[in-house]
């Protein structure tokens, strides 16, 4: 069940997402919280070196791996601009984190990479779900999306 709480973290990403997006790097933003509602990590995007893997939910991953127990892991929420990609979805699978909260989904995004004429990504843009069955997963919500939409815009406007 989604409620105010999780829509400003989700609010959260989409600063996050636009702070990428001015540091020179994709628009995505994420956030871990724990059961006590704590922000415990949050990054963005940090692609733009040239290390495709710097995803912020990698980055969570491993840094739940290293910081938390299994039990708190799994009682965390993560909240992040757009859906996991594979990748990240096997990490947070992995490591037995808990929830997802997602502003937009993997189908927005390569329907908008389609509308903009921009190459869709070298992994497949499969729901989470398909990776790791037993995660609870939310999203998307229309007000956040249509946000990480405009940003998507801005970044490959200017590429
Ligand atoms: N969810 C998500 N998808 C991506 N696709 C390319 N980079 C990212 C990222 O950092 N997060």
């Amino acid at each position: 069940m989604s409620n105010q709480v999780d829509i400003n973290y989700l609010d959260r990403c989409v600063e996050l997402a636009a702070e990428a997006l001015e540091s020179g790097n994709p628009p995505f933003g994420s956030v871990l919280v724990d059961a006590n509602d704590n922000v415990r990590y949050e990054g963005h995007n940090l692609t733009a070196g040239g290390d495709s893997t710097q995803h912020p939910e990698f980055a969570i991953a491993r840094w739940a791996a290293t910081n938390m127990t299994p039990e708190e892991r799994a009682e965390s929420t993560v909240y992040t601009s757009g859906e996991h990609c594979p990748m990240c979805a096997a990490a947070h699978g992995w490591v037995g984190l808990g929830r997802i909260v997602y502003a937009s989904s993997s189908e927005q995004l390569s329907t908008w990479l389609d509308d903009m004429g921009v190459a869709q990504p070298p992994v497949a843009t499969l729901p989470i779900n398909s990776v790791v069955p037993n995660v609870t997963v939310e999203g998307p919500f229309p007000e956040q999306a249509e946000a990480i939409q405009l940003l998507q815009k801005q970044y490959h406007a200017g590429r």
